[in-house]
């Protein structure tokens, strides 16, 4: 039942993309349906009329039937060409149209889906086989619908000259390629488990592929020696896959081939019985029009045949398609409440309590912490510590498992998803380098701001960015990374500067910044500091950081361990305090002193 939603389901989508297409295509096609039964007839009076006006040495009436029928099947030529190439334009547009849709509508539930879904490999593996069937899975299913309806018109139309004949030579004609059909059903079926099956490893080997084609990857893969290692790993992939499909397609051709031979048999067998009838009418023109008809009706019933099968295969794979278009999305709930422009209180994470979906291990356990508004506060912890994951709860990709966060009182959820994370401004570890103009590496803070220039000067000045992004050959609008033409390519440092500006011109209430300043040198973090300070007072400012001197500017620091709080307190409160903090900055000091280990 679900399966034949497949197809219904991609007709529809066929129709709502273009109705006008998907009409002039059948228009054409039903026409085209009708012309090989007349061609058959006219093919009988033809020959018949030829052979009259033989064999009564050229009769003025037998020469004229022998014409007209020759003349009418000219054009019934010239309207077969005619509406071949009709049709052929016809669908090349609608195809066009239909792999830019499905690939769109790819796209758009790709950014419906929630962080959780991208960091599981199902979604990768769904998306995968979707976007292998996207570009042509639903147009061809219309056109094999297209042309096994009109294969069944024909073979209805032409079947019955051979009925009329003969209903044995007929049916034998008929059924005979049932046997292949079936075989093709059922390998086309194997074909699609062993696809849907090796779908992670697909994937494994178009990551193969990627990073030995990227400018990220290459210093590294260069450097380590990786390309031979990682061309072996793909020839093998790839290797394995072209095995299983030579065997595949190898027992394919042998059974199909084999049950083939059925239909070859009907054809011959029918073609004899044919001739013997012939012989004892002695109508030749019957002769011509049996011997057309066999070959149209083996031709057809085989493109009929054929073409059930071709549909069951696309209806298989389209449920690749609408699995990934299906994946329940799961909106998180947003509740109404506008979002305040300047904190009153703060941010408070009460008894929060965290584990990632499909893991055990808790990574944040009734977690209590509280950022009052307008500060700025650092939080500190070693590795996997769960600093990212309580930013990630903040911007609800995820919802703790246990507890609440609340903003001035509110719980998060009671406020507009969409507002909430419009008044945020987060910049992540792995935050991205736009292969786009230095204007839009900003200006994507705050969308609609992409013509505001002094906006994004602005921006760019509190970062610390102004002065090399000016200095770039097309200032502001130059392209920047190296992926298309005209690009100039910026340091580690440079990239992190930009991307704070983004943060920046997002102007929010709440500013994150996950290790903000970890590329960047220590004259300017310290300036960029100072200009954050002024900011502080409109804004509350979480900043994740490792480097000591970065933490130390914050009003309070916030020390977490195995997702719980340790300490927390002011520098000077947790140095006196003499714990973890007091411990690891003065580590971390040491590392800047003349001789740290013995003093
Ligand atoms: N998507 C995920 N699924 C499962 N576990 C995850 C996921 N993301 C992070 N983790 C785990 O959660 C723990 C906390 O990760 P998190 O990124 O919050 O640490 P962190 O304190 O920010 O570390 P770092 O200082 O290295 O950035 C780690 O043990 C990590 O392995």
């Amino acid at each position: 039942m679900k399966d034949r939603g497949n197809w219904t389901r991609a007709l529809r989508l066929l129709w709502e993309v273009s109705p006008w297409h998907v009409g002039g295509v059948i228009a054409l096609a039903a026409l085209a349906s009708l012309l090989p039964a007349a061609t058959v007839q006219l093919t009988t009076l033809a020959v018949q009329g030829v052979a009259d006006a033989v064999s009564s040495r050229g009769a003025q009436e037998a020469v004229d039937r022998a014409f007209t029928a020759g003349v009418v099947l000219s054009v019934l030529m010239v309207l077969t060409h005619v509406l071949t190439i009709g049709r052929g334009y016809l669908e090349t547009l609608l195809q066009l149209r239909m792999a830019n849709n499905v690939n769109e509508r790819i796209m758009a539930k790709a950014t419906r889906l929630r962080l959780e879904h991208f960091e599981d490999s199902t979604t990768y593996d769904r998306l995968q086989r979707a976007s292998r069937e996207a570009a042509y899975r639903p147009y061809q299913i219309f056109a094999h619908l297209i042309s096994t309806v009109s294969s069944a018109v024909s073979l209805v139309a032409v079947s019955a000259v051979l009925l009329s004949w003969n209903v044995g030579v007929a049916v034998a004609i008929l059924l005979a390629p049932l046997p292949s059909m079936a075989s093709r059903v059922f390998y086309s079926r194997v074909g699609w488990k062993i696809e849907n099956e090796r779908s992670a490893d697909r994937r494994r080997a178009t990551y193969l592929q990627y990073l030995v084609t990227n400018d990220r990857s290459f210093k590294e893969t260069h450097l380590f020696g990786l390309g031979p290692l990682f061309l072996g790993r793909y020839r093998d992939l790839i290797g394995r896959f072209y095995r299983v499909d030579r065997d595949l397609e190898r027992k394919q051709a042998v059974v199909s081939g084999l049950l083939g031979l059925l239909s070859v048999c009907a054809a011959v067998g029918a073609v004899l019985y044919a001739l013997a009838v012939t012989i004892d009418s002695g109508q030749v023109g019957q002769f011509a029009g049996y011997l057309s008809a066999i070959t149209l009706v083996q031709s057809t019933v085989q493109l009929l045949f054929g073409g059930l099968a071709m549909l069951y295969e696309h209806n298989l794979f389209l449920g690749n398609l609408f699995g990934f278009l299906d994946i329940e999305e799961r909106a998180p709930v947003s509740g109404a409440k506008p979002f305040p422009s300047v904190l009153r209180k703060g941010i408070e994470f009460r008894d929060v309590s965290f584990t990632y979906p499909g893991t055990d291990s808790p990574v944040l356990s009734r977690l209590n912490l509280t950022l009052s508004a307008g500060t700025c506060v650092a939080l500190v912890g070693q590795n996997g510590a769960g600093k990212t994951t309580l930013v990630k709860l903040l911007a609800r990709f995820y919802e703790p498992t246990g507890g609440q966060i609340l903003i001035d009182d509110v719980p998060l959820d009671e406020y507009d998803l969409e507002d909430l994370r419009a008044n945020i401004g987060v910049i992540f570890q792995d935050f991205v380098q736009y292969e786009a103009t230095a204007r839009e590496n900003i200006g994507f803070g705050r969308a609609g701001s992409l013509n505001d220039t002094d906006a994004i000067r602005d921006a760019a000045g509190r970062a610390d960015a102004l002065s090399f992004v000016e200095g770039l050959p097309n200032g502001i609008d130059t392209q920047l990374g190296r992926w298309f033409s005209g690009g100039s390519q910026l340091s580690g440092g440079q990239w992190q500067k930009v991307a704070l500006s983004r943060a920046f011109l997002r102007d929010a209430p709440i500013v994150v910044l996950d290790e903000p300043t970890a590329a960047i040198d220590a004259a300017a973090e310290a300036e960029i500091f100072a200009r954050m300070a002024e900011i502080a007072g409109r804004a509350t400012t979480l900043l994740i950081a490792h480097r000591f001197s970065t933490v130390r500017v914050a009003d309070h620091i916030v020390v977490i361990d195995r997702g719980q709080v340790l300490e927390e307190g002011s520098h000077g409160d947790l140095m006196a305090a003499d714990g973890v903090y007091a411990k690891l900055f003065r580590l971390q000091a040491a590392g800047y002193l003349d001789d740290p280990i013995s003093s």
